[in-house]
């Protein structure tokens, strides 16, 4: 059978490369056309070395290909994906550009109008524990965030139970190459080392995405608070959920309605410990544990992932699996990097 000949818009960033090393060991496809502004013309061994084998050259376009994926940043995400949509090519965004259904939020916590609001209802949210037939079906996909993803993850029993009162709280520490390989400050090895810091406390634009999720759940979810954290590490996500349960329960009864929402899920698997992001490191797992605090009625569920894989790059190859029909763990059985 002809492999699916695949293209990346920006391999020069952490989701891009990540993205690229995943297709390289996938048997079905091929991966034959990527772009990256800053390395145009260079072999893509030249800029990664770790990726010397993958003999492919950087273009400034795409060329010849049957699907797409984007990882580039927002705004300039859509942009380059239009064309492609309207020609409809199969389409999985990185980028948080079709993650939002309603356009006016989008440009409320984006910033700017979307360019094509009319594609964000044909626009599939990307999670396949929540939306796996929609993806099956879908030529856009909209790869969620690297918080969402952990958090959605953590709370989507609960909420599916109807167990849930009231706000729910996400507490969520990050890696820092969730921000990216573009150069800032908060980034500096003397001020991330050593040093553990909340940042857009009330105003992360992962708070709506988080929320518009849940809520299809549960209508009736009051609303949710989502603080980020940043930490000295380089991968891995550990999402601490917290939600006020309705009726009298146990952690085994909690961990019982976990177990049963996830029982045949390849990428997530529920843990009687709390998971370290090194548990996932390297792998598309997402590693959940909760409990209940019976002193006040809370339930605690805690996520890991590695975000550049579950919440990326390894959930874009998922969705692509799902999206050309084949087994939804190809290319990703990978066991985690210890220690
Ligand atoms: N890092 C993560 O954990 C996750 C990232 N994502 C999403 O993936 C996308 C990429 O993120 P990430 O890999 O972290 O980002 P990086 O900061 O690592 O990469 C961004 C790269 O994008 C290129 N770039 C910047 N501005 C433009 C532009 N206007 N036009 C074209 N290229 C541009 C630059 O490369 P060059 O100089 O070569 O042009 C830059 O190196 C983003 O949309 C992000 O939200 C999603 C989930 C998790
Ligand atoms: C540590 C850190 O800075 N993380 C990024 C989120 C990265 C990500 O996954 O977000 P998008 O895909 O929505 O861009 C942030 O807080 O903006």
């Amino acid at each position: 059978m002809a492999k699916t000949r695949v293209g990346i818009l920006n391999v020069t960033g952490y989701a891009g490369i990540e993205l690229a090393r995943l297709l390289t060991g996938h048997p079905n496809i091929e991966l034959v056309s990527v772009t990256g502004r800053s390395a145009a013309g260079q072999k893509i061994g030249q800029v990664f070395p770790h990726m010397a084998a993958l003999d492919l050259i950087i273009q400034s376009e795409l060329s010849d290909i049957d699907f797409v994926f984007s990882a580039l940043p927002h705004h300039e995400s859509a942009d380059q994906l239009i064309p492609f949509v309207n020609r409809g090519t199969k389409v999985i965004d990185v980028s948080a550009d079709f993650r939002l259904s309603d356009p006016t939020l989008y440009e409320e916590w984006y910033g700017f109008k979307h360019p094509a609001p009319e594609l964000l209802k044909k626009a599939i949210y990307g999670l396949p524990e929540l939306h796996r037939t929609e993806i099956q079906q879908s030529n856009l996909v909209a790869n969620p965030g690297c918080y969402p993803t952990a958090s959605i993850l953590a709370l989507a029993p609960a909420l599916n139970a109807g167990i849930v009162s009231g706000n729910v709280i996400v507490d969520a520490k990050s890696g820092l190459s969730g921000a990216g390989r573009s150069l800032k400050l908060t980034g500096h090895f003397c001020e991330a080392d050593e040093d553990v810091t909340a940042y857009a406390i009330t105003s992360h634009r992962h708070q709506p995405e988080i929320l518009q999720e849940l809520s299809c759940l549960d209508r009736a979810l009051a609303g949710l608070t989502f603080t980020p954290h940043l930490v000295p590490m380089t991968r891995g996500i550990l999402a601490t959920c917290y939600a006020s349960v309705n009726l009298s329960m146990t952690a085994a009864d909690a961990m019982q309605i976990y177990k049963d929402f996830y029982r045949d899920e390849p990428f997530v698997r529920v843990t009687a410990e709390p998971p370290h992001t090194k548990h996932t490191a390297g792998t598309n797992m997402c590693l959940i544990h909760v409990n209940v605090d019976q002193r006040s009625n809370m339930l605690i569920a805690v996520a890991a992932i590695d975000n550049l894989i579950k919440g990326a790059a390894g959930q874009a190859v998922q969705n692509m699996n799902l999206m050309l029909g084949f087994p939804e763990d190809t290319g990703l059985s990978k066991i985690a990097q210890f220690p």
